[in-house]
């Protein structure tokens, strides 16, 4: 994919400075020559609903901001209410064959590049995280919401069941029980649920102080050698990780063979009618 290069001077808390800039039509990313941090911003409208284009894109871009030497990467939205509305329905009902299977390949890829990543990593979560946003925010090291919107993995009120992966990203951040209970119940938070209950770390009143503080918590680790916090890192993931790599094709037919059932796929489709019905009204 053709990635235009630009560099752009951009307002922030510290005032305006020089930063480098990738964009591609679905992610930007943008590094800050003054403290090293790249921001991976999210721009596929209407929801930032995760389609195979936007999943790849993803993982281009964890890969160029570890391989330009980042100090840490921050993930956010260019939608000011929404961070992401999960995967892409469109992408799972009544889908391609090898669409489908290269659709949950790309996700596989994207979790696992973002997971695994050698960098620190923040979520600014600057609206709604249903689902596979909930699975991107859950895979940084730390999070801070804006107020007013909502989190969480709520498949089973969709009829569909969150892979193992998702579950392990979930319960690197809540305690067992907390998780299991919100995952049976396809729970979404509210911003000040998820703080008390620790799903999200901080709350931020404005984007520009999100993303300050995810900035100061990737900051945390300035003093510190960044192998050692790397492999420190990688050793704490290595099991989630390597699960789902030594997995990924079973991972895969478990997927279609459950997508591909008919009771999945009428409640896909009744699914995506009441979201088209409400956008409607
Ligand atoms: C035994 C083991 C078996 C293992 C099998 C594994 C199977 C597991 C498979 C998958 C896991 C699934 C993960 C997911 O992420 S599923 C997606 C879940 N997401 C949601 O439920 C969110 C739905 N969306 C919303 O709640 C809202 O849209 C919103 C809060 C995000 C934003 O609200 P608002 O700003 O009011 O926007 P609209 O609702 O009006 O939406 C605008 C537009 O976008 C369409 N849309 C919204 N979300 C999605 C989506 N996720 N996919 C596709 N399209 C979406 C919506 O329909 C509107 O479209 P329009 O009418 O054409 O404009």
């Amino acid at each position: 994919m053709m990635r235009s290069k630009l560099l752009s001077l951009v307002p922030c808390a510290t005032g305006p400075f020089r930063t480098m800039s990738t964009t591609t039509k679905l992610t930007t990313v943008e590094v800050n020559d003054k403290t090293g941090i790249a921001t991976l911003t999210m721009n596929r409208p209407p929801v930032n609903g995760l389609n195979l284009d936007l999943l790849r894109d993803l993982r281009q871009s964890i890969a160029e901001i570890e391989g330009n030497k980042s100090r840490g990467l921050i993930l956010t939205s260019s939608n000011p209410t929404i961070f992401s509305a999960g995967l892409d329905i469109m992408e799972m009902y009544k889908p391609d064959k090898e669409r489908v299977r290269a659709f949950w390949t790309a996700l596989q890829d994207a979790w696992l590049a973002l997971y695994g990543s050698s960098v620190p990593t923040a979520a600014a979560i600057n609206g709604h995280s249903p689902a596979g946003g909930c699975l991107l925010a859950t895979s940084c090291e730390y999070r801070v919401m804006l107020p007013k919107f909502t989190i969480g993995l709520n498949e089973t009120k969709l009829g569909i069941v969150a892979p193992m992966w998702f579950m392990s990203s979930f319960l690197s951040v809540l305690p067992r029980r907390e998780a299991e209970r919100a995952l049976n119940q396809g729970r979404m938070f509210t911003t000040d649920e998820a703080l008390q209950i620790g799903l999200v770390d901080e709350a931020a009143g404005t984007k520009e102080e999100a993303l300050e503080k995810c900035a100061q918590f990737i900051g945390t680790f300035a003093k510190v050698n960044p192998i050692a916090r790397a492999l420190t890192k990688q050793q704490f993931r290595a099991a989630e990780l390597e699960q789902l790599e030594s997995e990924r094709a079973q991972d895969l037919e478990k997927f279609l063979f459950f997508i591909n059932q008919p009771a999945v796929q009428k409640g896909l489709g009744i699914y995506l009618e009441s979201l088209k019905k409400k956008a409607k009204n």
